[in-house]
């Protein structure tokens, strides 16, 4: 599987402010965006483009837009502060929700809200959620956009730890891995180490389900 990492100092300075306890929600939420644009900037720089002939005030010249615009796919809740950012880079994405909720106690992804196409076959689909830690819910995320016929696929993400990569290299799922950082590993409840907590409740608060 190709992974992408996005080793630029500023995106490394925003990573250390998503990763920092002392940052509160808001602080947190604004690094997340703004780390976003540079993944997304780099996740889609081989993209597939169409040329064609603009006019400038002055002469017509060669043209470029995204030959096949993507659909967006947040893994609510942590992937929804990344929604904003990347759909602004791609207005002619189309957005697509996932809701996955780890079980705290077997730490196994639990699906609450599919919301996608029903057809993704000749789409590209990046999948935004700031961890990858078991990957499980990331597997699980992408065996439902298979299932609609999705054949390429990015996860973008903020930080994995090693298991989540190996998991998403053992899936078999035609999938890339845009990343800012690949962690030591995972902790007994299964949180990435040195990671950044979880991402959810640093966006929006304690989660309720
Ligand atoms: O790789 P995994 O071991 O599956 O863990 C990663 C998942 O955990 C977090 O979501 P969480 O379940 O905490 O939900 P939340 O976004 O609502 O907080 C995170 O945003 C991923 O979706
Ligand atoms: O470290 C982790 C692991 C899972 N989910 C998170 O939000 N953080
Ligand atoms: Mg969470």
């Amino acid at each position: 599987m190709e992974t992408q990492f996005v080793d630029h100092p500023l995106a490394a300075a925003l990573l250390t402010t998503m990763r920092d306890a002392r940052s509160d929600n808001p602080t947190f939420r604004s690094a997340l965006r703004q780390l976003t644009q540079m993944l997304i900037y780099e996740a889609i720089r081989d993209a597939e483009i169409e040329i064609f002939d603009v006019q400038t005030p002055v002469a017509t010249t060669r043209g470029v837009r995204l030959a096949n615009p993507p659909l967006l796919v947040p893994v609510l809740r942590a992937g929804l502060g990344m929604v904003e950012q990347a759909s602004s880079l791609i207005p002619q994405s189309q957005v697509g929700f996932v809701g996955m909720a780890r079980d705290e106690q077997t730490h196994q992804p639990v699906p609450y809200l599919e919301s996608l196409p029903h057809d993704l076959s000749g789409i590209p689909v990046y999948v935004l959620d700031p961890m990858l830690a078991t990957g499980g819910s990331m597997v699980r995320t992408i065996e439902l956009l298979v299932h609609r016929g999705a054949t390429d696929i990015t996860a973008v993400c903020v930080v994995a730890a090693p298991q989540g990569v190996a998991a998403l290299e053992n899936s078999g799922f035609p999938v890339r891995l845009v990343t800012a950082a690949v962690d030591e590993g995972l902790n007994e409840d299964a949180f990435i180490v040195p990671g950044l907590g979880d991402a959810g409740d640093r966006q929006f608060g304690p989660r309720w389900i």
